[in-house]
């Protein structure tokens, strides 16, 4: 039976990587975890077993290494163009080459009401991440993003005239508790990227407008939360044009006190986590 290579990549994944950038007064630390993807002429690896073309992930695996040593880089979307452009300018058998950093947050310790110059606490479970791409000879593609930013709302959220038919048993609430952990990617316009922008600054830009709506705002539903977020974030800057974001509901389930005679006007919950709520979107600016 006939068959052919529709499309194929291949790179190293996880590769972990902490830098220490030390300055004279104080340390910087950033926790990165890579990946490295090739798409190219491996058509021969694939259907006679040649690895004449065949980079090793191996290989790819210290390069990350050897760039991040090299690089000046303080954001992780200039030390991936700088992996990419190392890559592609060895391996002219790369037709393209993505790279994926996700980064862990550290935070300066504060020790005797001061921040400690060189030591360093890990914050919440959230992820910056970015994914750069170019092919032989064209523009930076880069998409940044953050993911796992766990927030809960007490107050100011709400859910009624929803459908309600044979299998309904969710009551109406116009208090309940909004809990997600926000997911949300921006590519950068190409203007944007042209231009050259300090990737760190805009994402903390991002991330404060995603929080303070997602605080401030009077909640119907969490789809209309989630669109007034991405509508402050593309309303604040115009180096995006585009925003996804993914907020799973996670509910917390009142619980009934009733059978021992107390009152629970929304003051226990049980938190679950499955099942969850899926809620996702993209938004344009149009
Ligand atoms: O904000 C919400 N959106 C829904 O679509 C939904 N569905 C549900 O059961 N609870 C909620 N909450």
């Amino acid at each position: 039976m006939p068959v052919k290579l529709v499309s194929n990549r291949y790179g190293k994944s996880r590769v972990r990587l902490m830098r220490v950038t030390r300055h004279e007064q104080h340390h910087d630390l950033d926790e990165w975890t890579v990946q490295v993807l090739l798409t190219g002429d491996f058509d021969t690896a694939h259907t006679l077993g040649d690895n004449a073309k065949i980079l090793p992930t191996d290989t790819m695996k210290n390069t990350v290494y050897h760039v991040a040593r090299e690089s000046k880089a303080t954001s992780m979307e200039d030390y991936a163009k700088e992996l990419i452009d190392f890559l592609l300018g060895r391996n002219p058998q790369a037709e393209s080459v993505e790279v994926v950093v996700e980064s862990t947050l550290w935070k300066r310790l504060t020790v005797d009401g001061q921040p400690y110059p060189t030591a360093f606490m890990r914050g919440s479970d959230e992820r910056q991440t970015t994914t750069v791409s170019r092919q032989q000879g064209q523009a930076f593609a880069i998409t940044s993003g953050l993911e796992r930013l766990t927030v809960l709302k007490t107050a100011q959220s709400g859910f009624m005239g929803f459908i309600k038919d044979s299998l309904t048993t969710l009551p109406e609430t116009s208090d309940r508790l909004f809990g997600t952990a926000v997911k949300a990617e921006w590519p950068y316009t190409k203007a944007a990227i042209e231009a050259g922008i300090d990737f760190n600054k805009v994402r903390s830009h991002l991330r404060d407008i995603l929080i303070t709506t997602f605080a401030k705002h009077d909640s119907l539903s969490v789809q209309q939360t989630l669109y007034a977020m991405a509508e402050g974030a593309l309303h604040h800057t115009d180096i995006i044009d585009e925003v996804y974001m993914l907020m799973p509901n996670k509910h917390n389930l009142l619980v009934d006190l009733g059978r021992f005679g107390q009152e629970n006007p929304n003051h226990i919950f049980v938190p679950t986590d499955e099942p969850h709520g899926t809620i996702e979107a993209t938004v344009r600016r149009v």
